[in-house]
């Protein structure tokens, strides 16, 4: 399966279960891949028929925006299932990194790999 991805895409958002962390927004760091056929894109050079990373993109800041829970895990959970329904991708594997989250480690968070349920 061909594959469209998404590399450490910035986003700023309240996020963390102590109340420190809901009164300032921090930094996540998304990397997301998403399965896709791209053959009718590359045959018709039609955006249409491609996976917009760039829409992809923008509905993950969005949603992050949208979303204000505590645990990397929730967030993205509902980023997966956002991304399998919106985009008609049948599988995305989301790896987030809260750099801020640990001092002594250069980063740590989360990554799944979710698939559409036929
Ligand atoms: N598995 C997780 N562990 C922790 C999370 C998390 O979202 N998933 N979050 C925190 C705190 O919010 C942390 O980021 C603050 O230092 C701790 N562990």
């Amino acid at each position: 399966m061909d594959k469209v991805y998404i590399s450490q895409l910035h986003v700023e958002t309240i996020i963390g279960v102590y109340d420190f962390e809901k009164e300032s927004k921090q930094s996540l760091y998304f990397d997301i891949v998403m399965a896709t056929d791209i053959s009718s894109a590359a045959a018709t050079d039609d955006i249409s028929l491609a996976v917009d990373y760039a829409k992809v993109s923008a509905r993950v800041d969005a949603f992050c925006q949208q979303n204000q829970v505590e645990l990397l895990e929730t967030l993205v959970e509902g980023l997966a299932q956002m991304i399998l329904q919106e985009f008609a991708v049948p599988q995305v594997t989301i790896k987030v990194s809260k750099p801020a989250a640990v001092p002594k480690a250069q980063t740590v968070g989360v990554e799944i790999t979710r698939a559409r349920v036929r």
